[in-house]
């Protein structure tokens, strides 16, 4: 597999706190590579640091480079670009206080899409991609804040990839749903590897061995461990790692 992403040297500070520490990890295409570590590791900032999000918080520093198929995405790489070719999907499920096809259209729209036929067929390959067709396309032209948290979930990965993205951040995506829903988008979601690389940060350590290839385990903002999934749970290197899997801290 290709690296999708190369990350060298990374180091993330707000104000003066040093949040991500000398990160070099690779991320391979079309697989699925899960982030743990106790809560306030650097999880979620070092997900946000792919496609930018940071960005938008002030006094964030940032040094080293992260590149996209070898293209540095903070020096070389327009951000709307790189947050097109790099979708995101939230802890909570964030739909717009639109119909179901209009928070589908809405990123098309934006690129400049117009025409109904185009924008038709976009709303139901995304919907049919992220496992929500079915249940939505009598529904259409209803409120999305209308749907259960699973299907709203459902429905922002739909809306993700309606912009057609080559890599899809989850931050927890299912930390507030039921396990019939969190099913659901773990099926999703090794289903959608066949097509796109996958990053997902998870709380929940079965989730990471049930759907990743790999996994990174971070501690303080250090990448204290990051190989092969089945390796990293069975026989992980560190005792940092081993405590935290086998629930001695976090
Ligand atoms: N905007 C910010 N300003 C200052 N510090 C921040 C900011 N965002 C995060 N931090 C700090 O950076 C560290 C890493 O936070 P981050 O949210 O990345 O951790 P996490 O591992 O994702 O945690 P959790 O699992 O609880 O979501 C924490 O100490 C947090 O308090």
């Amino acid at each position: 597999m290709n690296n999708k992403f190369t990350v060298n040297d990374l180091n993330l500070y707000y104000g003066d706190f040093h949040a991500l520490k000398n990160i070099n990890l690779d991320i391979k295409e079309k697989e699925i590579t899960a982030f743990i570590g106790p809560s306030g590791c650097g999880k979620s900032t070092f997900l946000k640091t792919l496609n930018r999000m940071n960005d938008l918080v002030e006094n964030t520093r940032i040094t080293g480079d992260i590149c996209l198929d070898g293209t540095d995405i903070y020096k070389n790489m327009d951000v709307i670009e790189l947050r097109r070719r790099v979708g995101m999907v939230f802890q909570q499920p964030n739909p717009f206080p639109k119909s179901i096809y209009d928070n589908i259209a809405y990123g098309p729209r934006i690129f400049g899409i117009k025409k109904k036929s185009e924008l038709d067929e976009i709303v139901e390959r995304s919907l049919r991609q992220a496992a929500i067709w079915d249940e939505v396309k009598d529904r259409l032209h209803k409120s999305a804040l209308g749907m259960s948290g699973g299907q709203q979930q459902r429905l922002c990965i739909a809306r993700a990839l309606a912009m057609q993205p080559e890599v899809l951040l989850m931050d927890e995506p299912t930390s507030a749903l039921d396990p019939i829903s969190t099913s659901k988008i773990e099926e999703l979601t090794l289903e959608l590897k066949k097509d796109y690389t996958i990053v997902i940060v998870t709380h929940n350590m079965q989730q990471a061995m049930r759907i990743s290839d790999k996994t990174a385990f971070f501690l303080l903002g250090d990448l204290i461990e990051y190989s092969d999934t089945e390796t990293l749970f069975s026989t992980p290197k560190e005792k940092k790692t081993e405590d935290y899997i086998t629930g001695r801290f976090g």
